[in-house]
């Protein structure tokens, strides 16, 4: 497996203020990975400095095997960042053949169009002619205009309606399908859920997770057992079984909440008590930050 980002004991410090703390990790060729973590944790400084845009403070920022700021790491890494400027005088084409040319393998111009979903009439617009939108899908084509083989986007979906959002991360998808690995922050939980193999969570500059979203829902969130109960079964009886942590019971339909589902399915079929219409929710990754949220201050 290609390694692409390695941080080892990465810290960054601002004046008197610790951004990043001794964080370390690594991202192998395409992986999908979202860091998460409250306003201010440290999740920009992080992708700045694998941009080579902020200097870490110690330790050791390395992309593609060498240091962020070499020529050959700047060719192959795309970025759409929060902060969305683009040059005001030139047309979209203009700004993108200008930018596709500083690529020594860019992406055509069809595939570009298409890829981001530009209208072929905006193609011709003035850059401060667009709507906040199309900026947005501009500063998206310029992150893909040199064919990266790494891209990261910065809270990529903020100010996007929801067609707009799906799209976009329908062409992640197929980014990520094409071999591209992708690095985003996002402060829509579903997104990350539905889109990362990956989450690294950040608090307070640290990282206090890094798993899959079912790892994090698992370890993090209580997963609920519910069926009807076909005989009439106290609910004291299953919150002294193994595995189950609480009880309820509305119009016939019993909930059991648990730390492992499986488990507890073993052990109501061993008891054999009778149950119909059996269903397994797991906890979402809201329920697994609010948890976290209460142990360790997150969010
Ligand atoms: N250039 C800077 N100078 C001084 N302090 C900074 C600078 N950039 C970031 N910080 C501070 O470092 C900390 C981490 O900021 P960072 O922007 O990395 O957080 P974040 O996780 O991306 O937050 P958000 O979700 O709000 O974008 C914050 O306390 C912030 O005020």
């Amino acid at each position: 497996m290609e390694n692409i980002v390695r941080l080892t004991n990465v810290s960054k410090v601002f004046a008197d203020q610790k951004a990043v703390d001794n964080i370390s990790f690594s991202i192998n060729k395409g992986e999908v990975v979202a860091i998460l973590g409250a306003n201010g944790a440290g999740k920009t400084t992080t992708i700045l400095m694998m941009l080579g845009l902020v200097r870490s403070t110690d330790g050791e920022v390395m992309l593609f095997g060498t240091r962020p700021n070499q020529k050959e790491v700047k060719e192959r890494i795309g970025c759409m960042l929060q902060e969305v400027s683009v040059m005001d005088g030139l047309r979209v084409k203009e700004i993108i053949s200008l930018v596709q040319s500083y690529y020594p393998k860019p992406m055509g111009t069809a595939d570009l169009l298409a890829i981001t979903g530009f209208e072929k009439r905006d193609w011709n617009k003035r850059t401060e002619k667009l709507s906040g939108g199309q900026k947005r899908r501009l500063n998206f084509a310029l992150a893909l205009a040199g064919n990266p083989d790494l891209l990261f986007f910065d809270e990529p979906t903020v100010g996007m309606d929801i067609t707009a959002r799906k799209n976009f991360w329908d062409t992640v998808k197929s980014l990520k399908d094409s071999g591209k690995t992708i690095i985003f922050t996002t402060h829509y939980l579903q997104e990350a859920d539905e889109v990362a193999e990956r989450i690294i969570l950040f608090n307070h500059g640290s990282i206090v997770e890094d798993g899959t979203p079912t790892d994090l829902k698992n370890r993090l969130s209580s997963q609920r057992v519910s069926f009807q109960a076909v005989e009439n079964v106290s609910l004291d009886m299953y919150r002294k079984l193994p595995y189950c942590l609480e009880a309820k019971q509305v119009e016939g339909r019993v909930t059991l909440v648990t730390d492992d589902a499986d488990e507890l399915l073993n052990v109501l079929i061993a008891n054999k008590l009778s149950m119909k219409q059996i269903e397994v929710h797991q906890g979402k990754l809201e329920e697994a930050f609010s948890e976290l949220a209460a142990k360790k201050e997150v969010m």
